[in-house]
């Protein structure tokens, strides 16, 4: 890579260690470093036990905000609504449509309470309800994220979240219009400048002022990843994420051009990021190598993006578009796109991805921003087991049990065998007590 004299690796999965050589580099254990490790348990100790004195020190730390109160850190509505009244007619519209997207997009996804009446009069059933206060975290540190507000901010209210607290790092109190007119456009309720540990510890424990939330939501850089990792049981979370990633699986119908610039939209997030081609075609790959060496010099997070590419991105010839498929299944990628002409038969065959993007319109950078589908994904092979943030988040469900007079005598005597059956004689006798002598 000219920019840097760091080039994108080139491997060949029909190599004899090919498979070890991927698992190194899928490997990935961001917070497992020391050094983060410590700083997160100092701040979660230290926000825990003094509150918003903390959170001011640490904010004036990292974030050069120099402050003597909390409440000079949490925004009026009066601010988010000059924010969108700010921005021209363009950015509001984008913000509004795409808003408006994801919104249709996840309200399919909210679940109903359900019940059912069994013959004897016995009632089973599922209640549904929104989640009553959660914290949003929105990145703020190396970028800013006006479309992580409407990912998380819009399933929070379709599922009808009582009180939605956004946090978010402006360092040097900068703060990104875009991100505050989201909170607006969302009707986010209260939003507080602040990033990082701190945040989510703030959110976590709550301080003198800002209430203790049940659960926290959104990604973030290593510190924030390793906060929500600890705070987990205190306060649920959503995941642990980890630094972006994309798989192009190609048969080198495409262009390279776009194909290059789709691996550059994930690496420009962090040197961290992964970007990852998987191509049939040995010239095609050429083809896209040499698109990345044209095309870096003119990106303006070059620097990020060869960094990134260097250390964690791969081009891979693969033998045939089933062990494309193979190989993207071990990957478990947060976005896979199929740059194919036709697409649609091998949807089937891929079973971990965060999400899928058909054919070589559907690039990610739509998905990111406006297609509808939420862009927090699961990261570091977590798609294996793990789905993207959705309504479902917000929810929370409680089984409803109403057993009948009728249905007490049948299931008493089951629960009385079974109990006697474990050596718990009180639960036998509390069901045996409701049978008719
Ligand atoms: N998965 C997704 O959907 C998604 C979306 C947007 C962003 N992201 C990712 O989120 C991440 C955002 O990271 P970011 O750094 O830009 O913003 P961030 O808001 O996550 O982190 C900034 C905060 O980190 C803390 N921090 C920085 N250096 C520290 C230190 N030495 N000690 C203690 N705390 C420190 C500071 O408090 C600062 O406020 C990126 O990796 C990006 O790829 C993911
Ligand atoms: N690609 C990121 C998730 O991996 C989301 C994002 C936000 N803005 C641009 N991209
Ligand atoms: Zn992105």
């Amino acid at each position: 890579m000219s920019d840097s004299g760091r080039r994108i690796r080139r491997l060949d999965a029909r190599d004899p260690d090919f498979l070890s050589t991927l698992d190194a580099l899928l490997a990935f254990e961001g917070s497992a470093d020391a050094r983060i490790d410590a700083a997160v348990t100092e701040i979660l100790g230290a926000v825990r036990t003094t509150g918003d004195p903390a959170v001011i020190e640490y904010t004036r730390r990292f974030d050069r905000l120099d402050v003597k109160s909390m409440a000079e850190l949490e925004l009026p509505r009066s601010e988010l609504r000059a924010a969108l009244d700010s921005l021209t007619v363009e950015q509001r519209e984008a913000l509004r449509i795409a808003a408006d997207r994801v919104r249709i997009y996840h309200e399919r996804q909210r679940a109903e309470s359900w019940d059912y009446v069994e013959a004897d009069g016995t009632r089973l059933g599922q209640k549904v309800t929104p989640l009553d206060r959660v914290g949003l975290y929105v990145p703020g540190g190396r970028a800013s994220y006006p479309s992580s507000v409407l990912m998380n901010a819009v399933p929070a209210k379709v599922a009808g979240v009582g009180e939605l607290i956004m946090v978010v790092p402006t360092p040097n109190g900068e703060k990104n219009p875009l991100v505050l007119a989201a909170a607006a456009i969302t009707g986010v309720d209260r939003v507080f400048t602040i990033g990082g540990a701190q945040a989510v510890a703030a959110l976590a424990y709550g301080t003198q002022t800002l209430p203790q939330v049940d659960k926290i939501v959104g990604p973030g850089n290593a510190y924030v990843a390793e906060a929500k990792r600890r705070v987990f049981g205190t306060v649920g979370i959503d995941m642990v994420a980890g630094p972006s990633e994309v798989l192009v699986i190609s048969d080198g119908s495409g262009h390279a051009d776009w194909v290059a610039m789709d691996l550059f939209a994930q690496a420009e997030h962090d040197e961290l990021a992964q970007s990852i081609l998987l191509c049939t075609d040995a010239a095609f790959l050429d083809a896209v190598e040499a698109s990345i060496e044209r095309l870096l010099p003119t990106m303006p997070r070059r620097e990020t993006i060869a960094a990134s590419l260097a250390n964690r991105g791969a081009l891979i010839h693969v033998a045939s578009l089933e062990q494309a498929c193979a190989i993207a299944n071990r990957i478990a990628p947060e976005h896979l796109e199929l740059s194919l002409d036709e697409p649609e038969p091998w949807i089937d065959r891929i079973r971990h991805a965060g999400a899928i993007f058909v054919g070589h319109w559907a690039v990610e950078a739509l998905g990111d921003y406006c297609a509808g589908p939420n862009h927090v994904l699961p990261t570091m092979r977590s798609a294996r087991f793990s789905s993207p943030l959705g309504v479902y988040d917000f929810q929370k469900r409680t089984s409803i049990i109403q057993i009948s007079e009728a249905g007490a005598q049948t299931l008493g005597r089951i629960a009385s065998t079974l109990a006697h059956g474990e050596g718990l004689q009180a639960h036998a006798r509390s069901a045996e007590m409701r049978l008719h002598k």
